[in-house]
C-alpha cells in the first residue's frame, strides 16, 4: 500500500528526512511519533504527494504520488491545519468530503457531527481548535479512504474527546479494514488502538515495527548500585537517577520472564517504563 525508499527531503540545505525506508503492506493503524520538528508532518506530505523526495521512492499504491491527481481516489490526507475555506461552515465541509471522496460515507459523518457536538451550520472560521480537529477527524473517517492521514488529529481535544476519538478510530477499522497513518505527541493514550509504530528521530534514526514490539522495550531496574551495574554491564542504559546510596536505571531491554528472573535473583526492582518515556529516552541518545 505504501512504499518508501531511501527517501531524502530537505527544504534547505539541511534534511530533515535522510534516507528513510519502510513499507506498510497491511491495513491496521500505524502511529507516527517524534519530538517536535522531527519531520513528521514532512513525511505526511511526502506520502500525500504534497512534496516530491529529492531522492528515493514514495508508492502510494503503485503510484508516485507527486501531483497525481489521481492518487486522491486512495488517500485522505487531513492537516493539522486544514486549509478550510473560510466562509464555509461545517456542511460544505461534509459536501466537500463527498465530493471529493469516492466512498464518503455522510450518514456516518452526521452520527459523527453529533458525537462531537458540532452542527451544520457552524462557521468554520469560528470554530474553537478542538472542535475544528473533530471536524478534520469526522472527514478523514467519513471518507473511507483505502489510506487516511490525519495530522495530530487529537490537538485542542479534551480528554473524553479524545477517548471518543480512540474508540471511533479502532471501531472505523475493524468496520472497514484501511490504513490510517497518525501522527501524535499522545502516543501512551493512543497505543492501545495501534498496529505498528513509526519513530523519526534526527534524520536517519528511523523505526517502523509492530507495536507489541515496541511495548515490550524498556524496563526500571531499581536497587543497590553493585548489583545494578552486574546486571546491566554491557546493556544500553537510557536513564539513571540516584537515590542515596541505590540506583534507579532505565535499560533498552524487553520486560519479560528472564529479566524478572534476573532481577528477582539479584534483589532488584523491576517494572515496565511507559511507551512515551522510553521513546523520549530512546530519541535522546542518538542527539
Ligand atoms: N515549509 C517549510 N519550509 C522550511 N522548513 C520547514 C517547512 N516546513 C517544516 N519545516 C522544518 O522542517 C522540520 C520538520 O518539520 P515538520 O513539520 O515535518 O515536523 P513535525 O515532526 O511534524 O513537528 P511538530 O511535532 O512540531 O508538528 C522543522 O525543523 C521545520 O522547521
Amino acid at each position: 500500500m505504501i512504499r518508501v525508499e531511501n527517501v531524502t527531503y530537505s527544504y534547505g540545505e539541511e534534511p530533515i528526512l535522510e534516507d528513510i525506508s519502510f513499507n506498510e503492506e497491511e491495513h491496521g493503524i500505524t502511529a507516527i511519533w517524534g519530538r517536535n520538528g522531527a519531520g513528521k508532518t514532512t513525511l505526511m506530505k511526502l506520502l500525500a504527494g504534497h512534496e516530491k523526495p529529492n531522492r528515493g521512492i514514495v508508492e502510494i499504491m503503485g503510484t508516485a504520488p507527486y501531483n497525481r491527481a489521481e492518487v486522491v481516489q486512495y488517500v485522505c490526507y487531513m492537516q493539522e491545519e486544514h486549509p478550510f475555506n473560510n466562509i464555509w461552515n461545517v456542511k460544505d465541509a461534509l459536501r466537500f468530503g463527498q465530493y471529493y471522496y469516492s466512498n464518503w460515507d455522510m450518514d456516518m459523518a452526521k452520527r459523527l457531527l453529533k458525537i462531537f457536538k458540532l452542527h451544520d451550520k457552524m462557521k468554520i472560521s469560528k470554530l474553537s481548535k478542538g472542535m475544528k480537529s473533530a471536524l478534520q477527524f469526522i472527514i478523514g473517517i467519513s471518507s473511507n479512504a483505502e489510506i487516511t492521514i490525519l495530522d495530530e488529529p487529537s490537538n485542542g481535544l479534551d480528554a473524553s474527546m479524545r477517548k471518543k476519538m480512540y474508540q471511533i478510530l479502532r471501531e472505523s477499522q475493524e468496520e472497514h479494514p484501511r490504513l490510517f497513518l497518525i501522527s501524535t505527541h499522545h502516543i501512551e493514550e493512543i497505543q492501545p488502538i495501534c498496529d505498528s509504530i513509526v519513530v523519526i528521530h534526527d534524520k536517519g534514526a528511523f523505526i517502523h515495527g509492530s507495536i507489541d514490539e515496541m511495548r515490550e522495550y524498556g524496563i526500571w531496574l531499581a536497587g543497590g548500585k553493585d548489583k545494578i551495574e552486574e546486571v546491566t554491564d554491557g546493556q544500553n542504559v537510557l536513564e539513571v537517577s540516584k537515590l542515596g546510596s541505590r540506583l534507579k536505571v532505565m535499560v533498552d531491554v524487553p520486560f519479560n520472564e528472564k529479566w524478572k528472573e534476573t532481577a528477582s535473583s539479584h534483589g532488584l526492582s523491576i517494572e515496565k517504563v511507559k511507551l512515551q518515556d522510553y521513546l523520549l529516552n530512546k530519541t535522546e541518545e542518538v542527539e
